[in-house]
Formats: C-alpha cells, structure tokens, sequence
C-alpha cells in the first residue's frame, strides 16, 4: 500500500468522473495513475483503497513509493478510460498509417528518390497479427520482404495538429513489421497503381504489443534492428529519419483525422530482404522489445 501526503492538488475531468493524477516511482518505469479509480494504465492495475481515497494499492511488484502529486499533463486530457482502450490498439485502432521512403539509405537500395515531403499510405487492420500467428506468403507473390519500423500509436484524436504539440497525441509506441510483397509492389509502380495489394494483404502487419509512452522518452533517437534466423538484415536508428515522429503526425493529421488507436508506422531504414517460408524473424527496439514471428 502507497499513501499519499497531504490533499490532491491537481484536479481534471474525464468522460467518467473527476480523478486526480499521482505520480509513482517504479524500477523501470513512472506512471500516472487516478487516485479516486480502478483502472488499467499503462499496464499497471491500480485499485483504490475505500477507507484512504488518498491510498492507491498497486498490483505492480516493482512499484516502490508514489513521488509527488503532478500537475496536469496534455497527454492526459485523454479520458482514462480512452487511455486504457488504447492498450488494445489493435483492436480499437480505425487505421495503419505507413510512411515510405522515410530513411535515405533505404530509399537508395531500391533505387527511389528522396521525398520531399512524407509519402503516405494505408494498410487495413486486417492486416494485424500478434505473436504466436504466422506471416503468411501471400497466393502468387515470390519476394516477401521484411521492413522493420517504429510504430506510434496514436492518443488523442489528431487533426490539424501543429509539430510543437505533435507529441502531444501520442498514447505510448508499438514495434511493426510493414510486410512487402516486391514484386506485386514492383508491378504496381511500374503501372503507376496503389501499393494496397502489395502492402495490404492478410498478416502484412505483425506488431509488437503497446508499449507505453513513458518508456521511449526520446522516439527520434533509437536503434532498430531485424534479423532472419539469427542473422543480422536492418540495424538502424530512428535518428536517421528524414522526417521526425512531429513532422509525420501534424503532416499525417492534415491528410486524416487520426483517432485513438490508430498507428502510424515510420518507414523502414536499409537492409530489407527476400523471405522463404520456415524463416524466422526476430526484431527489435533498443533494450525496450523485442519480438518474433514465422513465416510460411
Ligand atoms: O516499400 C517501401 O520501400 C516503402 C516503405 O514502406 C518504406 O520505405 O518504409
């Protein structure tokens, strides 16, 4: 049991009621959690003890002291219930995003030119997979390829939204996999036709589970990497993007409106390659996730 000191001082409404936010002190991460709520945040099950409502028992074991009242944070106007909806992003999320051609030497490999302002486009969710489920090589397509990218999984709905509040919208990160087929896209480019085939088929986009916000306080600046049966493909960092996370979210959110859940993946840095089925891919993010999936 953690014990508060003293009365809440900073005081907001949500949907539901009106909380307070606390800040505590964990081993690996902070958090913010409702002092007056029993709710999921940021992983974390926080339950209110009903004779202190300045008490907060929390479920977590490395959680060690609550540290100080905060005041209000802009990410926080989302409702706590939102905020807790979009853990599930994948389930809640209306669209993927995807920025091409977002690193230099990614955009050289295959021969394209540099944009000059972000190049946008669609996956369905359809296109989800979790861990544990296989990517599939789609009917017909004969150079799948892997492309490892940031995912930002969007907070707050965002439209319009200038770069300095950019950051504002963001509900916590995701570590994607924008699934390729070359040749269908290969095709399409040469006839001057959309990429949704080619990007968009069933298991083009496995993905990581949410990870919070607090735990990537600096996203423009981490290294990415992916391997095919331990051997080492994409080894990157997401300094080398030619747009920043600020400049994909106020560009992306004057082309749609972009509503809690939705992601936005970052583009691919160099290394992409062909894969066969019974490969395994493992990818990462700094120290923060890890993941892996088979392909069929
Ligand atoms: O397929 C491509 O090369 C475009 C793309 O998604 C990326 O650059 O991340």
């Amino acid at each position: 049991m953690v014990k508060l000191k003293g009365k809440p001082k900073f005081c907001f409404s949500t949907l539901q009621r009106e909380v307070t936010l606390v800040k505590y002190s964990a081993t690996s991460v902070k958090g913010y959690a409702s002092a007056w709520d029993s709710v999921t945040h940021y992983g974390h099950t926080l339950c209110l003890d009903s004779e202190l409502n300045c008490g907060l028992e929390i479920s977590s074991t490395n959680v060690k002291e609550l540290v100080e009242m905060v005041e209000f944070q802009p990410y926080a106007t989302c409702p706590l219930e939102m905020m807790s909806k979009i853990v599930q992003f994948k389930e809640v999320g209306k669209k993927i995003v995807c920025v091409g051609r977002n690193y230099r030497e990614h955009a050289a490999e295959l021969n394209n030119p540099v944009p000059s302002k972000p190049m946008l486009f669609l996956k369905p969710t359809s296109a989800y997979i979790s861990e544990g489920e296989t990517i599939k090589i789609p009917k017909g397509c004969s150079d799948l390829n892997h492309e490892v990218e940031l995912g930002i999984v969007i907070g707050t709905t965002a439209r319009d939204v200038p770069q300095a509040d950019a950051m504002n919208y963001v509900g916590g990160y995701a570590l994607g996999l924008d699934m390729t087929a070359r040749d269908w896209q290969a095709e399409a480019k040469s006839k001057g036709h959309p990429w949704s085939v080619a990007k968009g088929f069933d298991t083009s986009c496995p993905i990581s589970k949410f990870i919070e916000k607090e735990k990537i306080p600096n996203p423009n600046n981490l290294d990415i990497w992916l391997k095919v049966n331990g051997e080492m493909r994409q080894s990157g960092n997401t300094k080398d993007m030619i747009f920043p996370i600020e400049h994909l979210i106020s560009f992306a959110s004057q082309c749609f409106t972009l509503e809690p859940g939705d992601l936005l993946l970052t583009g691919t840095p160099s290394g992409v390659s062909k894969l066969n089925s019974g490969d395994v891919i493992q990818a990462g993010l700094a120290d923060i996730i890890q993941i892996q999936f088979s392909v069929k």
